[in-house]
């Protein structure tokens, strides 16, 4: 079954605007993952899919018909939460038969059902026990197998690991995204944790403060994503945000000044052309930690350079912290909504680097973060590893640098 959200909105009584003209497409038999920090809607978009939720307005199409005051057990949906609550005086082998005693099934055809939904789970020992005695990752299967008897069209599953141990948590993602897509399920699927995110979903949406950031495979939204949120909220090492002016030079490129350092993309990159617009204004530019390598070859201009701080040994790798004296920006400066008022820059900025006169540049709109200087991450896999107090000259690839605007909008466009 398809689901389709199309300028849905959600306003609780309260005044809480939780969900902002909402526009999604999840496909038939897809394992869509919504993923935002905690706060964001991801459960109220789930519950508005299940039918708990009024939309406040908006439209919610399930297969193919609209859905708005379709009542929950009309909408062949089967959903799973975070603590999975179980019947405590029924066996495990009675609290998956449930749901189909209620519907008056053939009992043989139940008993049977529940064997094979058990063995896929790994319950097929334990379906007399209660679930008393049980562990916390087998009570979430045993509730899992309770939703899933059913064969729903549709399958809702609210952070159902939460509550769960790193080690069962890896185990067990992987189990129920096979067990989902071998039932051919559409499965949408809320967590806050992006790995699971990212190792589970076919496609993910990430949503911040209600606003839908960015939609997308996990390769999109990792290497293509929509904004500096997304792009920061992926990333592990924490990705390197560093504050800078874009002055647009006629023989060179564009020159993404960051104050004692800068880069230049030059006019065949197809980020420069889009970057003309933004002349003379700050943007962000992401540089991931494996984006940096240690240069050991002649200076090309297109590096930056460190004074290591720090090295962090995580066993496959080593992490660097460097002074870069660059200023970093604070993903949590940017949101898709309110508008900030215009300063006046100074163009002298740009004739004091190269002693030229340029176009004049549009205003700069004013920095609302604090000017944080952080280390510059870079990661160490192969090779010699720079000691601490070393300086550094790092080659940065330019393929992979994402420039966003003074709003956190990736200034060239995302390929979806
Ligand atoms: N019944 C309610 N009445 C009023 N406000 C609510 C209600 N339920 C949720 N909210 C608010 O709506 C916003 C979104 O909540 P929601 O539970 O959907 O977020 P979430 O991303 O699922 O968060 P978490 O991961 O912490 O569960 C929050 O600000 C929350 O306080």
């Amino acid at each position: 079954m398809d689901v389709v959200l199309d300028g849905v909105n959600k306003i609780y009584p309260g005044g809480q605007h939780a969900v902002h003209d909402l526009r999604l497409r999840i496909e038939d038999g897809e394992l869509f993952v919504l993923l935002g920090p905690s706060g964001c809607g991801k459960s109220t978009v789930l519950r508005m899919i299940a039918g708990l939720e009024e939309l406040t307005s908006g439209d919610l199409w399930l297969g193919g018909s609209v859905a708005n005051g379709l009542s929950p057990r009309d909408r062949n949906v089967a959903m799973v939460f975070q603590n999975g609550a179980l019947y405590p005086h029924r066996s495990v082998r009675g609290n998956m038969m449930f749901p189909l005693e209620i519907t008056r099934g053939d009992p043989d055809e139940a008993r049977s059902k529940v064997r094979e939904l058990a063995r896929a789970l790994g319950l097929d020992s334990m379906l007399d026990r209660l679930p008393g005695t049980l562990s916390g990752g087998q009570r979430q299967r045993v509730a899992m197998g309770r939703a899933l008897i059913r064969e729903p069209a549709l399958f809702l599953m609210d952070e159902p690991l939460s509550s769960l141990d790193a080690g069962l948590r890896a185990e067990l993602r992987v189990e129920i995204a096979a067990l989902v897509r071998a039932t051919g399920a559409t499965t949408v699927y809320v967590t806050h944790d992006q790995v699971e995110a990212m190792t589970m979903a076919d496609r993910i949406a990430v949503l911040r403060e209600g606003v839908l950031e960015d939609v997308g495979t996990p390769e999109q939204i990792y290497h293509d994503p929509a904004t500096v949120f997304v792009a920061a909220f992926l990333s592990s090492p924490p990705i390197n945000l560093l504050r800078a002016t874009a002055w647009a030079v006629q023989d060179q490129g564009v020159v993404l000044d960051m104050g004692s350092q800068h880069l230049t993309l030059p006019w065949d990159d197809p980020r420069a052309s889009a970057l003309i617009s933004h002349h003379g204004a700050p943007v962000t530019i992401g540089v991931r930690a494996d984006a940096l390598t240690q240069a050991t070859s002649e200076p090309t201009g297109q590096e930056l350079i460190g004074h290591v701080r720090t090295l962090e040994f995580h066993g496959h790798e080593w992490l660097a912290y460097a002074e870069a004296g660059i200023p970093s920006v604070d993903p949590a400066e940017f949101t898709q909504r309110p508008i900030q008022p215009p300063t006046p820059v100074q163009p002298s900025r740009i004739r004091a680097l190269f002693g030229r006169s340029t176009p004049e540049p549009e205003p700069e709109p004013e920095r609302t973060g604090h000017h944080r200087r952080t280390d510059l991450i870079f990661r160490i896999t192969t090779g010699p590893r720079p000691a601490r107090g070393d300086d550094v000259r790092l080659a940065v690839d330019l393929e992979r640098l994402l420039v966003f605007d003074s709003k956190g909008r990736r200034v060239d466009p995302v390929a979806r």
